[in-house]
């Protein structure tokens, strides 16, 4: 068995924008997925994971499946065993698509011996995000690749984030692809409206680069939090995200926003010097799930060859 995992994501700024070619900030955290993957002498494809065990099946595994298809590019796979664990919720904007298609490509990457690079594995994860989302931007598979944070579309790497990041968990799925759906229909209709908000969206995350090389933490979560008043106004909030953002906020969070695709998933939280703790438990008592983490320079990697 060779086994690879990849890093989740939470976005300073910038999702949704991002899709629209304006910037984004976004840093890995250490929530992993971990693929590990074997040849199969009945040349049949069997892959395993919290969604159930399949062959091929772009119902059930879009992702994985399409990795495969793009992978038999590079290698003859004929039969070969999947299995999927992971620490990211499903469908909650901490990136879980991009972090299964990364380490399941670099996984098959290693296991035929193909050669991708770094670039490469993000470069084909990116044109799998696409299609089986419709629309996605490279920012999602770009940092499960490399890890650490990351400005998009001009690929920047940016000093690490040094305080704790809170996440906080709705429970209520939510689909990227749906979600971004809807931003297109409403920018189709409001163009003179959206455009501008998806412009300014991208302009905090300028103004944020500096910040983040200064460690100005308190500046960067004045504009984290104009943000998700702009997330808010494209119609990618919920009941369920704003009650928990304004939990952390009142427990004393530097900033707190939606992360990802919104409509439900995860919200984030920049804690200060010793206060994730109470956020986390604000967080809680408003009724979602809190997970305490910390953004982390390590993409993609191979954590065994073999066991
Ligand atoms: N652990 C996993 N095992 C199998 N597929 C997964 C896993 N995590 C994510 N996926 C795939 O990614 C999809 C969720 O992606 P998406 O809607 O973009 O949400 P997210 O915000 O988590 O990236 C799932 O429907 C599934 O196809
Ligand atoms: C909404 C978007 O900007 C981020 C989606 O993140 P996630 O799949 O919800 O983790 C879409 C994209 O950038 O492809
Ligand atoms: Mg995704």
């Amino acid at each position: 068995m060779i086994t690879c995992s990849a890093p989740g994501k939470v976005y300073l700024f910038g999702e949704h924008a991002v899709v629209y070619g304006e910037s984004a900030i976004c840093c890995a955290v250490e929530l992993r997925t971990k693929v590990s993957v074997e040849k199969s002498d009945e040349n049949e494809i069997i892959i395993e994971s919290i969604l159930g065990r399949t062959g091929l099946d772009h119902d059930t595994h879009p992702y994985v499946s399409y990795v495969i298809e793009k992978m038999r590019r590079f290698a003859d796979i004929k039969g070969v065993r999947i299995i999927i664990e992971s620490e990211l919720p499903v469908g909650s904007g901490l990136g879980s698509s991009a972090a299964v298609t990364v380490a399941s490509i670099q996984a098959l990457n290693h296991l035929y011996e193909c050669g991708l690079s770094l670039e490469g594995i993000a470069k084909t994860a990116h044109e799998i995000e696409k299609m089986v989302q419709g629309n996605a931007s490279p920012t999602d598979t770009y940092v499960s690749t490399m890890g650490g944070v990351v400005m998009i579309p001009q690929r920047k790497k940016l000093d690490l984030i040094n305080c704790p990041i809170v996440v906080g968990n709705t429970h209520k799925f939510s689909s990227t692809k749906e979600l971004v759906g809807n931003v297109a229909k409403l920018r189709s209709d409001f163009p003179s409206v959206i455009e501008p908000i998806l412009y300014n969206i991208g302009q905090m995350s300028i103004l944020a680069e500096k910040l983040v090389s200064e460690g100005d933490y308190k500046t960067i979560g004045k504009l984290m939090n104009i943000n998700q008043g702009l997330l808010d106004a494209i119609g990618v909030g919920s009941a369920e995200l704003s009650s928990l953002v304004y939990a952390a906020r009142g427990s004393g969070a530097i900033s707190a926003k939606i992360t990802g695709a919104g409509g439900g998933g995860c919200m984030v939280a920049l804690a200060g010097e010793n206060n994730a703790e109470d956020i986390a438990r604000a967080i809680e008592n408003a009724g979602g799930e809190a997970i305490i983490t910390n953004n982390t320079k390590e993409g993609v990697r191979l954590e065994s060859l073999h066991g």
